[in-house]
């Protein structure tokens, strides 16, 4: 491992990586990967997750793609320096901040979305000119392993590589120095992949889970409501970790919404639901065992069947859930929607307070002012109104999570800037010393009435402001000179 990350740091040093022509040929040639291998990708995908190779395209490349466009087409931007405001001691010079690569970074990724989850990132690291060692989860191994073959193929094999392998492999790379770690997995984990950055001052970004609350008030399309839900509770078998884990509405709501999203899984994936190409299973023994025990003491108002031999858990929706059951204790990440009754949105909210703060919020109403009271009350490390999962797709928006779901966010602009340093920057003139004298020593009452003069005045930035101010800096400075050599 270290051998690996020298040689990565080495070839950082090398400064291959700043380049924006080089960062466009790498990501181009990215593309080209996803374009060129679409097939075995997909295969490898739908292996490890029982999914369709649609499913595949839709749930994961269609996004990468995305991503890599986006970054084609914003990076010269992206890249380039930004002027900065400047004070009256300054207003001369040159500042902006120029945004510089921060070295070799770590990128973890999860088995439920093994595509995305490392890809997405290793755009983000490629596009501010990084080195990337990425290390897919071993649970999605045909997918760590088509990563494996692939990228040495189409990428610079001495500035990006992949470490497959489980626990062991992966504590062997935290030990290592990186310049930032973006993981995606469990809470408990991300913790021990904090713990580990911490002994090299790395910076995180962490990309856990959580119990994605989904608020539906009285006041709302029932039919449009409950369409959504299923679509993102039950996509990936419920293995996603942005999906609505359970619902809060009002007791006499729960009968309708059953019923609803009952009818929805049938148009969605027909009468013989195990048959449907469109629905996956759960990834490994040990996750169909822990939710089968979700299960015990519950109250299955549709679904719950369940085939240990093909790890097939049908959608199931729970009703009048105990807040304090098993099921409400960790996050479910499977196809269960138990249902919880809240007198009204007053209570949702305290409901939601009460608890660590999520991934995701949901909230479903016709009254858009109670939908931003409760974003307004509440916190999460994302929400989308009148619908689920959705504001994953927008790259305009940074994607992550807030205290116990995770720090820091990426997609978009916001993956550049995770693995940027804004770098400020002050180029100064050797001229106007006699300004500067006002900070050399021997201090006195008038240098320091001179300086809070030129650095606590704020002049607008209109144009005859600005001449204004011109003006008065040049007078300023003769005043300034005059006074100065005659202390
Ligand atoms: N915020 C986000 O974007 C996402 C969050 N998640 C969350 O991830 C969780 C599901 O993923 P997991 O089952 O954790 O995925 P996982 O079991 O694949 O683990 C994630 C990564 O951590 C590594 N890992 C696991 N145990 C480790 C240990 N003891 N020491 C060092 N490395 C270790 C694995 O090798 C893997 O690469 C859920 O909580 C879900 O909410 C999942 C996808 C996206
Ligand atoms: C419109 C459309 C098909 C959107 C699909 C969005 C999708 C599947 C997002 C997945 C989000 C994700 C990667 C979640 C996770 O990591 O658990």
């Amino acid at each position: 491992m270290e051998r690996q990350v020298l040689r990565l740091r080495q070839a950082f040093r090398s400064g291959r990586s700043r380049p924006l022509r080089f960062r466009l040929q790498q990501l181009e040639a990215l593309r080209r990967m996803v374009q060129e291998r679409e097939k075995e990708i997909l295969a490898a995908i739908a292996a490890d997750l029982s999914k369709s190779e649609l499913n595949a395209y839709s749930h994961e490349v269609i996004t990468i793609l995305g991503e890599i466009d986006f970054m084609l087409g914003n990076l010269p931007e992206l890249a380039s320096a930004r002027p900065a405001k400047k004070n009256l001691l300054t207003m001369m010079d040159e500042a902006y901040v120029q945004p510089e690569p921060l070295g070799v970074v770590l990128i973890i990724g999860a088995w439920n979305y093994p595509f995305v989850l490392t890809m997405q990132p290793l755009v983000g690291a490629i596009a501010a000119g990084n080195a990337a060692i990425v290390k897919p989860s071993e649970l999605s191994e045909n997918t760590a392993k088509i990563l494996a073959e692939l990228l040495p193929q189409y990428l610079d094999q001495d500035l990006y590589a992949i470490v497959n392998g489980g626990i062991p492999e992966t504590t062997e790379l935290l030990k290592q120095r990186f310049d930032h770690i973006l993981y995606t997995g469990n809470t408990a984990v991300g913790k021990i992949v904090m713990e580990a950055a911490a002994k090299h001052l790395t910076p995180v970004t962490l990309e856990l889970g959580g119990k994605s609350p989904c608020y539906i008030d009285r006041d709302c399309d029932l039919d449009v409501a409950c369409r959504r839900i299923a679509w993102g509770k039950y996509m990936n078998c419920g293995q996603t970790c942005i999906a609505p884990d359970y619902i809060l509405c009002e007791a006499s709501l729960q009968n309708q919404i059953v019923q609803k999203i009952k009818e929805t899984v049938k148009d969605f994936y027909g009468e013989n639901i195990k048959a449907s190409p469109d629905y996956e299973r759960i990834i490994n023994l040990r996750h169909f065992k822990r939710l089968q025990s979700l299960l015990k003491g519950q109250k299955i108002a549709f679904g719950g069947e369940m085939d240990e031999a093909t790890r097939y858990l049908a959608p199931t929706i729970l009703t009048d859930v105990d807040p304090n059951s098993k099921v409400m204790q960790e996050e479910i990440f499977g196809p269960i929607l138990p249902i919880v009754s809240v007198k009204n949105v007053d209570e949702a909210i305290n409901f939601i307070n009460d608890r660590e703060k999520p991934l995701a919020l949901y909230v479903f109403s016709r009254n858009n002012k109670l939908i931003k009271r409760v974003i307004d009350e509440t916190s999460s490390g994302g929400v989308t109104g009148n619908d689920v999962i959705m504001h994953f797709t927008v790259n305009s928006l940074p994607f992550g999570g807030v205290g116990a779901s995770g720090m820091g966010a990426y997609h978009g602009k916001y993956s550049f800037d995770t693995f940027s340093h804004q770098r400020p920057c002050l180029l100064k003139g050797l001229k106007g010393e006699s300004v500067n004298k006002l900070r050399y020593p021997p201090n006195s009452e008038s240098k320091v009435s001179w300086a809070k003069f030129f650095l606590l005045k704020q002049f607008n930035k209109g144009r005859l402001g600005m001449l204004l101010f011109v003006c008065l800096v040049a007078v300023a400075a003769v005043i300034v000179k005059f006074v100065l050599e005659r202390a």
